[in-house]
C-alpha cells in the first residue's frame, strides 16, 4: 500500500509534540489532536462547503463549529490545551481540520498559528473578490433581518459621494494580497493550498481531487459523492446513500448592482488582483 500518511502529522518541535495530542483517549481508540490542517478563509469563500466535502474522506476528522481560537483574544488566552479540547475525537490515522474564516484577514493569526505548528497545512478558499463583497453584504443583511433590524441597500454602502466607498469593510476583506503577504511572512507558499471557490461551486469534484492531492490523502472522494440539486441551485453531497445539502444560509441570491457600480468595482480590484496573482504565482478567472 502507498504510504500516503508518511508526511503527517507535520509536527516539528518538541513543545508541540507534547501538546499536540491528548492521551486521555476513548475506549474505542480515539483521541483529540491539534489540527493538522486549517481552513483559514476567506469569509464567504466557501469554507463550509470545503470542510463538508473534505469530510467525505475517511482520514479526515473535522471540528464542527468555528473555534475562533487564534483571532479572538478571549479564546486565545485560554491556551493550546483549551484549543485541543475543542477538537473532535479521531483515530491516529486521521487528520484533524478546523475552519474559521476570520483567520485569513486577521493581523495576529499567522504568527500565532506558526507558533503552534510551523509546518501545518493551510487551505485558503477564495472567490472572485466582487462576488465575495456581495456575499458578505448579503450575510450581514440577513443577520440584521433575523434580528428584525433594517440594513442599508448595497449601493448605499458601496458608494460615498458617488465614488466607491473603499472604507467599506466588505471591500477591504477582498484585498487578498494584503492578507496573503502577512501569511507568507510565516509560511512557505508550498504549505498553503488555494482552492478556487468559484470552481468549487460549479464543479466540486475536480477541485476536491486537487485538495486530496495537496494533503497527500489517498484518492477516496468520488464523483458520485456530488449531485446537482436543481431546487437549491448548488451541488449537494451524497455519502453512503445519505444525501445532504448545505444549510439554507449557504447559496443565497445576491443583490443586483448597476453596471456603472460593477464597473467601479472591477476597476478598483484590477490592481489588487494582479498583485495577488503575482504573489502566489497563479491566476484566477476573476472579472
Ligand atoms: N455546494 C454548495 N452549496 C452551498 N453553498 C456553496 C456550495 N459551494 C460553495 N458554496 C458557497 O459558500 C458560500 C459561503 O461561504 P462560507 O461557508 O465560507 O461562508 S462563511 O464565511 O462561513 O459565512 C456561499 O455564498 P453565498 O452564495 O453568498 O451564499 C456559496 O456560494
Amino acid at each position: 500500500e502507498k504510504n500516503y500518511m508518511s508526511t503527517f502529522p507535520f509536527v516539528n518541535d518538541e513543545e508541540i509534540r507534547k501538546t499536540s495530542f491528548k492521551n486521555v483517549s476513548h475506549p474505542n481508540g480515539t483521541s483529540q489532536y491539534l489540527p493538522h490542517i486549517l481552513i483559514i478563509g476567506v469569509r464567504k469563500g466557501g469554507t463550509r462547503a470545503l470542510l463538508e466535502m473534505l469530510s467525505l474522506h475517511s482520514h479526515i476528522s473535522a471540528a464542527e463549529s468555528e473555534i475562533h481560537f487564534f483571532d479572538l483574544e478571549d479564546q486565545y488566552k485560554r491556551g493550546l490545551e483549551w484549543y485541543l479540547d475543542q477538537m473532535p475525537f479521531s483515530y491516529p490515522h486521521q487528520l484533524t481540520v478546523e475552519k474559521t474564516p476570520a483567520y485569513f484577514t486577521s493581523d495576529v493569526v499567522p504568527e500565532r498559528v506558526y507558533n503552534m505548528n510551523s509546518t501545518i497545512r493551510l487551505l485558503l478558499i477564495l472567490r472572485d473578490p466582487i462576488e465575495r463583497v456581495l456575499s458578505d453584504y448579503t450575510q450581514v443583511f440577513y443577520n440584521h433581518k433575523q434580528k428584525n433590524k433594517s440594513y442599508p441597500a448595497v449601493e448605499d454602502l458601496l458608494l460615498k459621494n458617488d465614488e466607491l466607498n473603499t472604507d467599506y469593510k466588505a471591500i477591504n476583506r477582498s484585498l487578498y494580497h494584503i492578507f496573503m503577504e502577512n501569511w507568507l511572512k510565516y509560511f512557505p507558499l508550498k504549505n498553503i493550498y488555494i482552492v478556487d471557490g468559484d470552481r468549487l461551486i460549479k464543479d466540486p469534484f475536480p477541485e476536491m481531487q486537487k485538495v486530496e492531492r495537496f494533503l497527500n490523502l489517498s484518492p477516496q472522494i468520488n464523483v458520485s459523492n456530488f449531485y446537482f440539486n436543481k431546487t437549491k441551485g448548488f451541488y449537494c453531497l451524497r455519502d453512503s446513500g445519505r444525501d445532504r445539502c448545505l444549510h439554507e444560509s449557504k447559496g443565497r441570491a445576491h443583490p443586483q448592482i448597476k453596471p456603472f457600480l460593477l464597473g467601479k468595482l472591477r476597476d478598483y480590484f484590477h490592481e489588487p488582483n494582479k498583485k495577488f496573482f503575482e504573489l502566489v504565482g497563479q491566476t484566477f478567472d476573476w472579472l
